[in-house]
């Protein structure tokens, strides 16, 4: 089980080592099990409320009891094979931490990694731990796509990509981002009339579900409202990625396991339905668009004509957005409009890793947001004044955004406590130096975001849900504007594609949800402990008792507002959240 891995807790001067960024190639997410007390709860450190509040003061102590346990084995060098001087060509090598995966087992694997890293510093070799690269584990699901995707099939790839998350298009989004969490609002409806608490985690799985098959490939699971078969062979083929990724061994490969295991028959046969179903979706709206084609030949010929023109006259961004269709805005459409010149299976690939992407790391946002939300009353409080003001009754849109500061700073603040990945992994392409250590060809190195955003090297109390920590003057935090310190959306090449379609998808969630409910944790709902998948997920849900808000009534004012209108302006324009000029949202720039 020992594996020989390096484990890298970033920070900012390594990550700008340009030699060592060249040469890590990407892996795909890491997943580890485990469960432990949520350690954001654990001290008074960050946390405002009142000071005598028992349950706070016992989830305290409990945390404080075990990092001091912890700590005390780290002290015995139970760990450690004592601290390495003078590596070879005089490099300083690696300190080394040393155990058995047995004793970590218990909890997150971040959370122990964060004791190590207090006592052992921003970098150093694990030499216990899981297996890191996750490519062949992930192969089933993901294939080729994105995420796994490496060298040039990445490169190829993600140049076809990045255009379909283009600015109109996240415009677009913002009636289904409502619409579904409008849905989720009347099923709170009833549980609040019928008396019933809520599990919210699944309720924000299936929320982000639904966003996220329409935005894809324009297909509507509606899993808030309906239980079909697509949507248990989703779960069933997450569940597994999940399982897989943590198996010690890869039971899926023993030859007659895999044909007579009922749990893998139930995986193959999930994984064929949405393959299926997939396949059809790509066949429809290739063939809708053969046909859109064909009856407008003589149109079309003119209005691609007009492109091209227009692609000389114009910027690239507004080219690609030529290729959205109101009606089917979906990823997959613009795809196919683009003549992206790729096979069905690479597609599907893609499609699929998005799916997953854009599917769990939301869910796990909006989990984890009204968990610290419903501890910190006076953030609440504050959040739903900015709503109401903002919102009024009605839908958020695009330009919502700008004025909604304070809720984006709570899901900013939300990421950086519990990042989503928690940790990221690199391999190394060819040996190299990383700071001032050598490190090995074909290493494994971890890259911890959790401890980077709870670095008390980097974070005024760092364990503290303080949204105030974001200036609303200032720019929306990003890994470049925080030098690295902070990177929700991972940094570099490999960055997210889909970071302004998430953040704006989560603050519309949060934003309509506050503005309707109160949500508190229900009353004996089982204290909530983590475990990691792709994403941190709780260990038994989110149990609240969600109430309707009575609000005061909005009085009218007597200054009528002028609204000046300008005609020339189809799209409003959107300020990434992100900030960033790169690729990711190269229709901003
Ligand atoms: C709040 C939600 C989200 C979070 C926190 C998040 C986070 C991340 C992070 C940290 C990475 C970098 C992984 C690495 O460096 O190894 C990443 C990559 C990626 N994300 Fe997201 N993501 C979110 C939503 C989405 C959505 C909605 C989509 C799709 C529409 C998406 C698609 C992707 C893809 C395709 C990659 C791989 C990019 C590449 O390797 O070139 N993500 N995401």
């Amino acid at each position: 089980m020992a594996a020989n891995l390096s484990f890298l807790q970033f920070s900012p001067q390594i990550l700008q080592t340009k030699d060592s960024r060249r040469k890590l190639s990407s892996a795909v997410k890491l997943k580890f099990s485990g469960s432990c007390v949520v350690s954001c709860s654990s001290s008074n450190n960050g946390r405002g409320g009142p000071k005598d509040d028992p349950v706070k003061d016992v989830e305290r102590l409990l945390e404080e009891k075990r990092r001091a346990e912890l700590s005390a084995r780290i002290a015995s060098g139970e760990f450690t094979v004592g601290k390495s001087s003078g590596g070879p060509e005089g490099y300083v090598k690696i300190p080394e931490a040393r155990g058995d995966i047995r004793a970590i087992s218990s909890e997150p694997f971040f959370i122990p990694l964060y004791e190590l890293y207090l006592t052992y510093g921003g970098v150093f070799r694990l030499t216990f731990g899981p297996k890191g690269i996750l490519a062949e584990i992930l192969d089933f699901v993901m294939g080729k796509g994105l995420i796994p995707a490496d060298g040039e099939i990445w490169r190829v790839r993600r140049r076809a990509i990045v255009p379909a998350l283009h600015q109109k298009f996240v415009a677009a989004m913002f009636s289904l981002f409502g619409e579904a969490t409008d849905r989720l609002c009347k099923k709170l409806d009833a549980a609040a009339s019928d008396g019933e608490d809520v599990e919210m985690e699944s309720l924000f799985s299936r929320l982000t579900l639904d966003v996220i098959g329409k935005a894809v490939f324009n297909y509507d699971f509606d899993s808030l409202n309906v239980d079909t078969g697509i949507v248990g062979a989703v779960y069933t083929v997450l569940r597994e990625a999940e399982d897989r990724s943590v198996a010690p061994i890869p039971f899926w490969e023993i030859p007659i396991w895999k044909d007579i295991s009922p749990k893998l028959k139930k995986v193959n046969a999930a994984l064929k339905l949405i393959n299926e179903t997939l396949d059809n979706l790509i066949a429809v709206c290739k063939v809708e668009f053969i046909h859109v084609l064909y009856i407008s030949c003589f149109t079309c010929f003119l209005y691609l004509h007009a492109i091209v023109m227009k692609m000389v006259d114009e910027e690239e961004l507004q080219f690609h957005e030529e290729y959205m269709n109101e009606q089917d805005p979906s990823i997959l459409h613009f795809l196919l409009a683009s003549g992206d010149d790729v096979s069905s299976k690479q597609l599907r690939d893609d499609l699929m890793t998005m799916l997953i992407a854009g599917h769990e790391t939301s869910a796990a946002v909006l989990t984890w947001t009204f968990y610290l939300l419903a501890k910190e009353p006076s953030v609440m409080a504050k959040l739903q004044n900015e709503v109401d003001s903002v919102l009024g009754d009605r839908f958020p849109t695009v330009e919502d955004m700008k004025k909604l500061k304070y809720t984006t700073r709570v899901i900013n603040e939300s990421l950086r406590l519990y990042p989503q990945p928690p940790v990221l992994i690199r391999r190394s392409l060819g040996d190299d130096v990383l700071g001032k250590y050598p490190i090995k060809r074909g290493e494994d190195i971890f890259i911890s975001v959790w401890n980077l955003h709870r670095s008390p090297i980097h974070w005024e109390e760092a364990d503290k849900f303080n949204p105030e920590r974001w200036p609303l003057d200032g720019p929306n935090p990003n890994e470049t504007n925080q030098n690295f310190s902070y990177l929700p959306f991972g940094g570099g090449p490999r960055k997210c594609i889909g970071d302004m379609f998430a953040s704006y998808e989560t603050v519309v969630a949060v934003a309509m949800l506050v503005r309707r409910f109160d949500f508190q944790m229900a009353l004996g709902a089982p204290p909530v402990k983590m475990t990691t998948g792709a994403t941190i997920h709780t260990t038994e849900g989110l149990k609240m008792t969600v109430t309707p808000r009575r609000r005061q009534p909005i009085i009218p004012t007597l200054d009528i507002p002028t609204v000046k209108v300008d005609s020339s302006v189809n799209v409003p324009k959107v300020e990434t959240i992100s900030g960033q000029k790169d690729e990711v949202s190269p229709a901003l720039s």
